[in-house]
């Protein structure tokens, strides 16, 4: 335990603005759906009081593990209950009811993948490092990897997550290659993908917009993982287990998660639009949520100085009205 502390160092993004935004009480129920190691969960832990309740959420063992051991060290005057559990946010309603939650007044969703999951090879999330090409956030429950996607899937659903998921230009070119390429062998690893996406995309496009394989890896990850759909799940639910006045804060770090935070806002603080004078709503209005970021809030320059992850940050939050 003691080595996955030490060795899980993760910065927590937008910190105070997600502590100011949570408008914390001691009494709170705070439900952090993507604890990773607890950057945020431990200042959190220490603003609740006794009647307060701390449950986090994280399907990654190696992150659970990490965060009980920050939290259970945190030495605090008036510890709240804290229930950590191991599961997908994409199931919040299974894991709110074993944890026998009557409703919740806050929730994080700092979405996407920690710092050690990118630094930890065996992982294969990075494109930097040489590893098998795996990218499942639960091992244990989840069976189908990258190298399995890279492998089976034809051309045009290649072409479609590629694009769908990353915007990627050259997307119908790199499935190609990718096809070209495993006729002669599997791909198993991130560096053999690398290469070949490298081979895909035309020199003096390579030069423009960063690392060549960052969005075909991100677009992946995104499959792999079902991300998107699995999102806006979890914040319908969360949703629901809001109690009235209750918030929710999603940290986003591209733009698709960021398009799907908007949406389930905008469909629950949806206002009536019916023409004036009618009678009564004939569109079936009934807003939920106030969305109380019109921008999403986003770090300061300082803070991306010393934390160049929380560049692609944006925070949004709402508020349950009823
Ligand atoms: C950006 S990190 C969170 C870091 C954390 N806020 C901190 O400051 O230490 C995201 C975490 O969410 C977890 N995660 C991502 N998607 C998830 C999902 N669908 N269900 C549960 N956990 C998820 C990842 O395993 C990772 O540990």
């Amino acid at each position: 335990m003691e080595e996955v502390t030490k060795e899980y160092r993760h910065i927590p993004v937008l910190l105070s603005e997600c502590l100011e935004q949570s408008n914390l009480k001691t009494h709170y129920t705070f439900v952090d759906a993507t604890l990773g190691g607890a950057g945020h969960s431990s200042e959190v832990a220490q603003r609740l009081g006794s009647d307060g309740v701390l449950i986090g959420i994280d399907q990654d063992e190696m992150a659970l593990a990490a965060a009980g051991a920050r939290l259970r060290n945190l030495a605090l005057n008036t510890p709240p209950q804290i229930e950590l559990l191991r599961g997908n946010f994409g199931n919040l309603d299974e894991l709110l009811l074993e944890a026998e939650t009557p409703g919740v007044d806050a929730f994080l969703f700092d979405l996407g993948v920690s710092s050690p999951q990118l630094d930890f090879p065996s992982r294969g999330f990075s494109f930097k490092e040489d590893s098998p090409l795996d990218m499942r956030m639960d091992p244990g429950k989840q069976t189908v990897t990258a190298a399995e996607l890279i492998n089976t899937l034809d051309a045009s659903e290649l072409t479609r997550v590629i694009r769908d998921y990353s915007d990627e230009k050259w997307a119908s070119r790199i499935a190609q290659f990718i096809v070209e390429s495993r006729e002669h062998a599997p791909i198993e690893t991130s560096s053999q993908l690398v290469e070949i996406i490298k081979a895909a995309i035309p020199a003096s496009a390579r030069r423009a917009g960063g690392h060549p394989a960052k969005r075909t890896f991100q677009a992946l990850r995104i499959e792999v993982n079902s991300e998107l759909s699995v999102l806006r799940k979890g914040l319908e639910a969360a949703v629901r287990w809001l109690n009235p006045g209750g918030r929710i804060l999603v940290i986003s770090y591209h733009s698709l998660e960021d398009r799907v935070v908007k949406e389930v806002f905008a469909k629950h603080a949806r206002t009536c639009t019916c023409p004036p004078g009618l009678p009564v709503c004939a569109c079936g209005a009934n807003p939920v949520l106030k969305v109380r970021t019109r921008k999403p809030i986003l770090p300061s320059a300082e803070e991306i100085e010393n934390n160049p992850r929380a560049r692609s940050a944006k925070l949004r939050v709402a508020e349950k009205i009823r």
